[in-house]
């Protein structure tokens, strides 16, 4: 649970209540299932938001994934944002209904259970950021593209960044990486778009992480400057600073350079309020929920009209 102070955040079971009394409200745009299971067991849930939400439509799939990290709970409430929007708005908002109506909405709260819980559980931050397989993996180096390549995390157990022992050695970024794959209908990923949400520095990041290249195997010139249109336009509708994730630091094995690299889906990552700080930053007061994940609908917006470009 948390801190008295922070009721405002949801831990994983109030996630999990909010999700199924959403499908019960919504049950015709909203269905929910579990991408598989964490290390300790937990089904990590996903929820999907269409219309015909039991039928799978020949419509553009965007996925929004957040609390890779344990620690950036802020990111959680990002998604219940998402969810909150795209189903209590059906019915009123013309603007929603085209856009549930023409997409497949894919929404992953919690992608990693285990960690987030252990982070709240006794009442006091625990400062997490992995992970609970062991020492803990960074789930965020542990994705099958260039994983441990350029010196963009460690092979050490003990590190923040630990690469894992394998590529997808943590079940948590490999069943989310499995539920990807199995969006491939007929050959064809289904999913176009992507946002990893994290916190924080407020910035909006795009692949490739392990090289500080712009342009390398798989990226074209082209298409890294579709990154950077879409990446500042974004960024000009929520004030945060677009950028190459390696200009901030080169990392290998994130979950971005593997949903371009694996399923060219244009996935970035954006890093929330606030700006800066140090161990605080990762636990904002719950006052700033609202103002700090509505700040964030324009850019939702954007990459939902942009899957269908
Ligand atoms: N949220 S954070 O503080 O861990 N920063 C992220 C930044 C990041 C995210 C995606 C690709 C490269 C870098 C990280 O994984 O290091
Ligand atoms: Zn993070």
């Amino acid at each position: 649970a948390f801190p008295p102070d922070d009721q405002g955040y949801h831990d994983f079971d109030e996630v999990n209540q909010v999700l199924d009394q959403t499908v019960a409200d919504h049950g015709d745009i909203a269905a929910k299932s579990s991408v598989g299971k964490s290390f300790e067991g937990r089904d990590i849930p996903v929820l999907k938001i269409s219309g015909n939400a039991g039928q799978d439509e020949a419509e553009p799939e965007v996925l929004f994934s957040c609390n890779q990290h344990a620690r950036e709970h802020l990111t959680t409430e990002m998604c219940l944002r998402i969810i909150n929007r795209f189903t209590d708005g059906y019915a009123s908002d013309p603007a929603i209904k085209e856009i549930v109506d023409s997409r497949e909405i894919w929404i992953v709260p919690v992608s990693n259970p285990d960690g987030s819980t252990y982070d709240v559980e006794s009442g006091e931050y625990q400062g997490w950021r992995k992970n609970r397989q062991d020492t803990g993996t960074d789930t965020n180096r542990n994705w099958d593209y260039q994983w441990g390549c350029c010196g963009g995390s460690s092979d050490d157990p003990n590190d923040e960044t630990y690469r894992g022992s394998a590529p997808f050695s943590s079940p948590e970024a490999g069943e989310l990486a499995r539920f990807v794959d199995s969006r491939v209908v007929d050959g064809v990923q289904q999913i176009k778009a992507h946002i990893d949400f994290h916190t924080f520095s407020e910035l909006v990041l795009w692949p490739y992480g392990y090289t500080d290249a712009d342009t390398a195997e798989g990226m074209t010139q082209e298409e890294y400057d579709r990154f950077v249109r879409v990446g500042t336009e974004m960024a000009q509708t929520n004030g945060y600073t677009p950028e190459q994730s390696s200009d901030l630091y080169v990392t290998d094995g994130s979950v971005n350079d593997w949903m371009w690299g694996k399923h060219k889906i244009l996935s970035f990552t954006f890093e929330m309020y606030p700006s800066s700080g140090g161990i605080d930053g990762f636990y904002p007061p719950d006052e700033v929920i609202e103002r700090e994940t509505q700040r964030n609908d324009a850019a939702v917006d954007i990459l939902l009209r942009e899957a269908g470009a």
